[in-house]
């Protein structure tokens, strides 16, 4: 029959951008405040994160490794994966001082629905040094760009 379930079980389908290839979101201002954190002024950070191009390998590899660690992935593999590679690198491009502006959402509105345990940002932060660990960002920066992420723990772990 023609009963448009869809409709009487209030179902949206959310329809990719051709271009972007990201689900739509809810409107909001972008600032690059949004990223969380003041970037680094002097460039070295971004020298020693290997410039764009390393940086965008360290933010893809990060998402990879959450997506395959069974300690997280349930709360990832539910959200946009393209809009995450997208966003990530920004907000690390633009931290580490290499010129990008951040367009997405401030990191309290991002993950107040995702449920996330201090535990789940452990994980996290395993896997982004790991990341930066196969890149060979010298020890010193790994820990100078987790001290600016470290304050974002309380937007970021809800419960
Ligand atoms: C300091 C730590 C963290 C940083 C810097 C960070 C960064 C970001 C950024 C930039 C976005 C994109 C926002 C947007 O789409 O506009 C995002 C979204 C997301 N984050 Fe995080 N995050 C952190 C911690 C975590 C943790 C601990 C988890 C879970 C284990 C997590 C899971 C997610 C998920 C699933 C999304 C997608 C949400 C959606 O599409 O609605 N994040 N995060």
């Amino acid at each position: 029959d023609n009963t448009d379930w869809d409709a009487i079980f209030g179902v949206e389908e959310k329809v990719r951008d051709p271009e972007t290839g990201e689900l739509p979101v809810e409107p909001y201002v972008e600032d690059n405040a949004n990223a969380g954190a003041d970037p680094f002024e002097s460039g070295k950070m971004a020298q020693q994160f290997g410039g764009r191009e390393g940086i965008r390998r360290i933010s893809d590899r990060l998402v990879e490794l959450n997506y395959a660690d069974p300690r997280v992935a349930d709360i990832f593999i539910a959200h946009d994966r393209v809009r995450l590679e997208r966003t990530l690198f920004e907000q690390f491009c633009y931290i580490l001082g290499a010129g990008c502006d951040y367009t997405g959402r401030d990191m309290a509105s991002s993950h107040a629905s995702l449920g996330t345990t201090r535990a789940d940002l452990n994980a996290l932060v395993e896997n982004l040094q790991q990341a930066m660990r196969e890149s060979d960002v010298p020890f010193h920066a790994q820990n100078r760009f987790l001290a600016k992420l470290a304050p974002m723990s309380k937007d970021v772990v809800t419960r």
